[in-house]
């Protein structure tokens, strides 16, 4: 019977399926951040055990921390939690990219980038965008605080029954100014925000393989937007040259490489019917998306009007965003411009943006900013002068961290503050109390402030 590259992952790490359906995984590889660890870790140090394989977790900080130089305001319960991180990896040995360190970045920044993330793998963090980390083709998912001490303890995971598997099979080629961002939203919006609920999303086919790791990291974020228990695409020769390539120092070298890419070249899915269900999705005629609601399916083309509401859902979402059926996208002005968070935060990101900026200005009263994914992206963008591009066009150029994806560290809109951000979540309030999210890709970001409302890259020229 042929498998997909889900199950092959998945029976690689099967311990022992558990009576009632649920299933025993070993975890490869656990992310740490300051949101959702403190009980877990309180609860290791009520039971007095210790961390399992402090080697194999990874602790950063992201959410919290302040982007704009502020300093920590040690009284708040985003310092407080900072804090609790800083004392819990200390006394539990385990290794911590600190506020300040050259390793600290949002934590589905980091795991690619410093050679944690490997295909095959599977990977676990508090964070629902963990499965970002699929892109790699591992298996990689959100869990909650009980099963991060869970993990912490035993470096397994009880996990549910067995996910199905959905295939999306992407064709064409995504156009100029059109992006990743814009073909997870409009899969998403093709699919519903609870449409892959349940599934193991495995992305496939020729879009797919021309896309670099960037924008299929990007994709493997956003599953989860569609309820998708994970994302993941086949790791292929440019996932092993992004791992072989830079400065990765937990990724394997020599032999071991060697190793791992010969595994890493047997993880793929036989035969698309394999799959439990199969999608399919065609990009040539793909325009820039923009979301319009207060979901990621809530989404139109740039050059579209707002749509008649179908439900109430919708009506709420119109009005909560303060906007008219039948107004063209275009015609709407944004206060602030956010490129930023685990979506769309890495260097190809700045550079696909700078790119855009370039030798133009935001336009006249707009706040844009750009909040690099970590401090190692922030580095290379100053080492290849993205930074002037971005100042002199009048963006704000931050450290990095989550910022304005959502409202826990100072960041946020004022209410009723339309943005256009490269985020993921256009919940209300997401933010900022009354903040108006508008999800689109770093290069209809970087046009829409110069613009000073949606506006699609290609009109810029
Ligand atoms: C704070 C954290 C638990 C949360 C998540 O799980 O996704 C956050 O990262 C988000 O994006 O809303
Ligand atoms: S950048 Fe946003 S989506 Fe990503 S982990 Fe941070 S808060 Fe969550």
């Amino acid at each position: 019977m042929p498998s997909t590259l889900f199950d092959k992952v998945w029976d690689a790490h099967l311990v022992a399926e558990l009576p009632g359906g649920g299933a025993l995984l070993y975890i490869d590889r656990h992310l740490v951040h300051e949101v959702t660890s403190p009980q877990a870790f309180d609860g290791l140090r009520e039971a007095g055990r210790p961390v399992r394989r402090p080697d194999l977790t990874f602790a950063t900080v992201d959410h919290n921390v302040p982007t704009d130089g502020r300093p920590i305001d040690e009284s708040s319960l985003s310092g407080k939690q900072l804090a609790a991180l800083a004392r819990n990896c200390l006394e539990f040995g385990v290794p911590l990219f600190g506020y300040g360190e050259e390793k600290q970045g949002i934590v589905h920044v980091i795991g690619p980038q410093l050679g944690i993330t490997l295909p095959g793998l599977t990977i676990v963090c508090g964070d629902s965008h963990t499965s970002t980390h699929g892109a790699f083709g591992a298996l990689a998912f959100g869990i909650g605080t009980t099963e991060v001490e869970h993990v912490l303890a035993t470096q397994t995971l009880r996990a549910s029954s067995k996910p199905k598997s959905l295939g999306i099979r992407i064709d064409g080629t995504l156009g100029e100014g059109v992006s990743a961002k814009d073909l997870i939203l409009a899969i998403i919006r093709k699919l519903g925000a609870g449409g892959a609920t349940g599934y193991v999303v495995e992305y496939f086919g020729p879009a797919i393989e021309k896309l670099p790791m960037s924008g299929r990291l990007t994709i493997c974020n956003m599953s989860i937007e569609m309820g998708a228990r994970a994302g993941m695409i086949a790791p292929d020769e440019t996932t092993l040259a992004y791992i072989a390539e830079g400065d990765r120092p937990f990724a394997p070298k020599g032999e071991e490489f060697v190793r791992m890419a010969a595994h890493a070249r047997t993880l793929r899915t036989d035969d698309p019917t394999a799959f439990d269900r199969l999608e399919t999705i065609d990009v040539d005629a793909l325009k820039p998306q923009v979301t319009w609601g207060t979901t990621p399916a809530m989404t139109v083309d740039i050059d579209q009007p707002i749509p008649e509401p179908r439900d109430a859902g919708e009506e709420r979402a119109l009005k909560y965003m303060g906007l008219k059926p039948g107004v063209s996208m275009r015609d709407l002005p944004v206060n602030t411009v956010f490129i930023g968070s685990c979506t769309n935060s890495r260097i190809e990101d700045l550079r696909e943006a700078a790119r855009v900026v370039r030798g133009h200005h935001v336009a006249a009263g707009v706040r844009a900013m750009v909040v690099p994914g970590s401090e190692e992206v922030k580095r290379l963008a100053e080492r290849e002068g993205l930074r002037e591009v971005f100042i002199e066009a009048g963006f704000e150029w931050h450290r990095a961290g989550c910022s304005m994806c959502l409202g826990m560290n100072g960041d946020i809109l004022r209410p009723n503050e339309r943005s256009a951000s490269t985020s993921n979540r256009p919940y209300e309030g997401r933010q900022g109390p009354g903040s108006r999210t508008h999800l689109v890709s770093p290069v209809t970001a970087a046009a829409t402030a110069i613009a000073g409302h949606f506006a699609d890259s290609r009109d810029l020229k």
